[in-house]
């Protein structure tokens, strides 16, 4: 049976209720595993609440240690940061792995969820916790679908929001990326539709699958700088005279093993699914009506080399949110630059939660933090419409 690891900080808060999903589902039981740094201020009004991606978790000082930290952006001594492992995954809160009514696990049966009903139940936490008012709510990658789900599930309590590496909805190339995953996971025996035993998960196949996403969460030129054509056995010094032998080869597998020790693959399969039902519209109207409609001041963070969550993703969305700010950086390592290069991000976050918070910075000094970070020097929008951000 794979272990799955919860930091021993992690605390758990039961419903009280039955949870109701968006495809009508009802969870009878629901619990969240979340985590908290700093104290809620008398006035409930000081908290940021982060959300992970696909495969995270609530440990978000360790993920994103860098935005972490008295001055930072995430700072215990004046914030209260909350995250939660999400709905359907396999790090505390209810999930595939986690009992059903008869006590069994739900496996396969786990029904449906999607990024909003995942919004949800992070919305029922912050109302458990007594909080008021979210400053902030960042994430990257699924968790800037979920902060973009933020702005319109509950526009009175967030104030500001940061998207980094997201999008407004799933594009075909994310559907296209999410299936070849899928039919990863199917193709190994193991799996049965989910079915499988949990002490004998297809390991095959979420291994696979995790090797299809490990190649779109980089870039070309990341792999060719840190791998080329070289041997697996050249990148730990030994000699190879084995002429397949790449380096990149034994990366992708490594990545694929290291998962199947930490993830359950149907919880993974449930994440899989919910990224692809992300649509800020699906029942609100219009798309471009429904962009154009989110009032918070809204960070677009953006990679130049993300060839999953494409640059065009973040143009669009800063050319349709009125109160949107686009911060672009340069990072070779393309979708997983916003855990990697998510230091380079930092100082225009806190310039952007500074100006939210009314607290800080003349003009100059505003002016001075944005130049610090590379945008699209080159790449002109057109429409840009940031409302005190770089023009
Ligand atoms: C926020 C979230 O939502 S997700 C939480 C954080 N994400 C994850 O944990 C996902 C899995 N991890 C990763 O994707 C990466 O480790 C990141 C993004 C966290 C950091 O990226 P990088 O620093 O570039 O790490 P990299 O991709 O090189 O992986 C390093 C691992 O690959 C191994 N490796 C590197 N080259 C090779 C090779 N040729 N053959 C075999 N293994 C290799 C290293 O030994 C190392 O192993 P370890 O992680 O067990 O120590
Ligand atoms: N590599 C990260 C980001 C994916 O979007 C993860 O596994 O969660």
């Amino acid at each position: 049976m794979t272990a799955f690891r919860l930091s021993a900080q992690t605390r758990h808060r039961r419903l009280e209720r039955p949870f109701r999903l968006e495809s009508g589902a009802w969870l009878p039981e629901v619990e969240v595993a979340y985590r908290t740094w700093g104290r809620l201020s008398p006035t409930a009004d000081n908290a940021i609440l982060v959300c992970h991606a696909l495969t995270g978790s609530a440990d978000a000082d360790d993920w994103w240690a860098p935005l972490f930290g008295r001055g930072r952006l995430l700072d215990p001594e004046r914030d209260f940061i909350v995250c939660s492992n999400v709905l359907g995954g396999c790090y505390g809160t209810t999930g595939p792995t986690s009992p059903a009514p008869d006590g069994r696990p739900w496996g396969r049966c786990f029904p449906r969820v999607t990024i909003r009903d995942q919004v949800r139940l992070q919305m029922a936490l912050i109302d458990a916790l007594g909080i008021r008012r979210l400053q902030l709510v960042i994430g990257g990658s699924m968790g800037g679908l979920q902060a973009l789900e933020w702005a319109l599930l509950d526009p009175e309590r967030v104030m500001a929001v940061a998207a980094l590496a997201a999008s407004g909805r799933h594009s075909a190339w994310c559907l296209a990326w999410s299936e070849a995953q899928r039919l990863a996971l199917a193709a190994d025996p193991r799996y049965r539709d989910g079915d499988y035993d949990p002490r004998d998960p297809p390991r095959a196949g979420l291994a696979a699958a995790r090797a299809i996403a490990m190649a779109t969460y980089r870039s070309p030129r990341s792999l060719e700088e840190r791998f080329g054509r070289r041997s697996g056995h050249a990148v730990f010094g030994a000699a190879s005279d084995v002429p397949d032998d790449y380096a990149v080869n034994g990366w992708l597998r490594h990545h694929g093993r290291s998962l199947t020790e930490r993830f359950d693959a149907n919880s993974y399969r449930i994440l899989i699914d919910a990224l692809d039902t992300h649509d800020l519209a699906r029942g609100r109207g219009d798309y471009e009506a429904v962009l154009r409609a989110i009032r918070q001041p809204v960070l677009i963070g953006s990679i130049d080399s993300d060839g999953l969550y494409v640059p065009s993703d973040q143009w669009e969305l800063v050319r349709l949110i009125p109160n949107a700010t686009l911060l672009a950086i340069d990072s070779v390592h393309g979708h997983d630059g916003f855990l990697i290069d998510a230091a380079r991000f930092h100082d225009a976050l806190l310039e952007f939660k500074s100006r939210r918070n009314g607290t800080l910075h003349a003009a100059e000094d505003f002016r001075s933090g944005w130049d610090t970070v590379p945008r699209f020097k080159d790449r002109p929008i057109p429409e840009y419409q940031a409302s005190g951000g770089p023009s």
